[in-house]
């Protein structure tokens, strides 16, 4: 259960996030580094983390030209990040470009493709000219990205059943976890850690649950609590 859970550092600079770090264990979290904290402070804050001992998911959702993406995700191979992401609506040969890249390198970030964002709706995919369910635009995404050599698909944990089943070798992670009771904020497809879980789920992507929490390493407990309860049959 221990590492299922990645903590999304999403902060203004390093100083917050190793703060943060230096409260958590990394034998209980994987960390997240995204476009906010990369974009102000650079590789050097991905080498502390991992300096401390944290496996960190550099998630940049690269969505740009083959080459370009390729080239971005040997630069994060050589970072030596546990996990990267990039848009599988970026399409087919943006992700096997990706793939060959990392497959030269020497140290191999699992690769991760995003389906359809956990803060849109059927109405936002409406918006950008998808007229389809999430769900149905998960699975053709997630389709594509099987065939393109991806190690697994972030979705939704709305969605995590029916991808589990269809694509057992894949490995799901999932944000838009939100605790019983605590803020949707900006989400809109949620579940609880539980049922994430049981779901099939493999990683939980969690922020503001434990970063805005005023124990974080206490939130932190009583999630992967829950999740212990659930995986032995109840919660
Ligand atoms: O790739 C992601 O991690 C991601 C994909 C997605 O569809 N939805 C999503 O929320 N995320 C990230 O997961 C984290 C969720 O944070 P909270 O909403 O605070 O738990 C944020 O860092 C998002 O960037």
């Amino acid at each position: 259960m221990t590492a299922r859970i990645i903590v999304a550092l999403d902060y203004a600079d390093a100083a917050q996030a190793i703060h943060l770090a230096q409260r958590l264990d990394p034998t209980r979290c994987r960390l997240k580094v995204g476009k906010e904290l990369f974009t102000a402070s650079g590789p050097v804050v991905v080498e502390r983390l991992q300096a401390m001992g944290f496996a960190v998911f550099l998630d940049l959702k690269f969505h740009d030209i083959p080459q370009t993406v390729a080239r971005a995700s040997r630069a994060a191979a050589r970072l030596g990040v546990w996990m990267m992401n990039l848009h599988a609506s970026g399409g087919g040969r943006m992700m096997a470009a990706a793939r060959e890249a990392i497959d030269q390198e020497s140290h191999h970030p699992l690769l991760i493709a995003v389906t359809v964002l956990t803060s849109m709706d059927e109405e936002g995919l409406r918006e950008i000219g998808v007229f389809t369910s999430p769900l149905s635009q998960v699975h053709r995404l997630a389709n594509l990205a099987a065939h393109s050599g991806m190690d697994g698909v972030v979705c939704s944990a709305q969605e995590a059943a029916v991808l589990r089943q269809a694509h057992p070798q894949l490995l799901l992670v999932t944000p838009g976890i939100r605790p019983a009771h605590s803020a949707a904020d900006d989400q809109r497809r949620i579940l609880t850690p539980a049922q994430a879980l049981r779901a099939g789920a493999d990683h939980l992507v969690i922020g503001r649950p434990i970063t805005a929490a005023a124990d974080p390493a206490g939130a932190l407990a009583d999630i992967l609590a829950e999740m212990d309860r659930a995986s032995a049959g109840g919660g």
